[in-house]
């Protein structure tokens, strides 16, 4: 019997990741999909991106969603800041935390920020004694874990020295990000073995993107390996502006419902998370894209 975790917190970023690269939706739909999230028990909401509004425009109205939504006991809102500008706006829209967003591939983190890793990592010192000064958490990203759609392969080595960067600027965690969901179980697992030589398993987080499929076996596999916090997006809506072809994130839906099934506590309500996924996808005009959502809806309307 595998020794999973008693308890998973999941980050829930379909407002953020799920939404960046959708052009038709509105500030009140976002806000909508962010209080039905709570309502439905998630505690960690990616909620918006202070990124460049010429970039990402569909994320240029972030500090009005921030706002727009009630905020709850407990439930932390989160946000990129990948720069100390990105930085001060998320803390004038009072968010819990700040994620500052790096990769491990060079070609990557030209494209998605205009920057090298290592200036990434210079831009990044400046947000993190921000968030220090004002008792904010900062999280830290890696993308392209397993792969990038720039430069191809990306060894786990150059993954570890990124994660032990951030680490070492403070972030209390880093989440490991597939973000064109290439990897595989047994890709997932050598390199958690690598990073788990290195880093507290408490301190990561993964975040995969079903671009190929196999973001649950991943999902399972990192559970036996002790990994506590799963990234996913409700109704597994996303994909990334600067890696094309990319899906969405795993969908929170299916994660909820594999752990339930391996009797993992999450505390989320799943009927209630679907529904919030059916709204979002009606605004949209898209179906989801998660096995549970749509069975959920098959049994509500037979
Ligand atoms: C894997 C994933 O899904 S990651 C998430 C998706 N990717 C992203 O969101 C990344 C988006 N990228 C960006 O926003 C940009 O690359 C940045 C902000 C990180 C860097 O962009 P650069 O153009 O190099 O920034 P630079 O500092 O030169 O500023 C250029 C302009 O952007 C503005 N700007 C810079 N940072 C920000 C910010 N955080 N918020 C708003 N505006 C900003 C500047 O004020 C400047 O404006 P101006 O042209 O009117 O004078
Ligand atoms: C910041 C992210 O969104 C992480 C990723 O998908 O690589």
């Amino acid at each position: 019997m595998a020794n999973y975790p008693a308890k998973v917190k999941i980050v829930e970023v379909g407002a953020r990741d799920g939404l960046q690269n959708e052009t038709s939706v509105s500030t009140q739909s976002k806000i909508t999909l962010l209080n039905a999230l709570a309502d439905a028990g998630l505690k960690h909401l990616e909620a918006g991106a202070f990124v460049s509004p010429k970039w990402v425009p569909q994320m240029a109205d972030s500090a009005q969603v921030i706002q727009g939504i009630t905020r709850k006991e407990g439930v932390e809102i989160s946000a990129l800041t990948p720069n100390l500008k990105g930085a001060e706006l998320a803390l004038e829209n009072q968010v819990d935390e700040f994620a500052i967003f790096t990769a491990a591939s060079e070609a990557f983190t030209q494209k998605n920020i205009n920057c090298s890793i290592e200036e990434s990592i210079e831009r990044f010192r400046p947000v993190v004694e921000l968030a220090q000064k004002n008792n904010i958490k900062v999280r830290g990203y890696v993308s392209c874990i397993a792969g990038c759609p720039y430069q191809g392969k990306v060894e786990p080595e150059q993954v570890l020295a990124v994660c032990k960067q951030l680490l070492a600027l403070g972030c209390y965690e880093i989440s490991l990000g597939d973000t064109i969901g290439v990897g595989t179980a047994n890709q997932i697992e050598s390199l958690l073995s690598l990073l788990l030589e290195h880093i507290p398993v408490q301190r990561l987080a993964v975040h995969f993107h079903d671009t190929y499929g196999q973001a649950l076996a991943n999902i399972h596999k990192a559970l036996e390996m002790g990994i506590a916090t799963i990234d996913s997006a409700v109704a597994g809506l996303g994909g990334c502006p600067y890696a094309k072809g990319a899906s969405g994130n795993v969908a929170t839906e299916d994660v909820i419902y594999l752990l339930q099934g391996l009797g993992i506590s999450t505390e989320i309500d799943l009927e209630r998370l679907a529904k919030a996924g059916w709204q979002i996808c009606d605004a949209l005009n898209k179906a989801p894209v998660s096995k549970v959502s749509l069975a959920l809806k098959n049994t509500c309307q037979s």
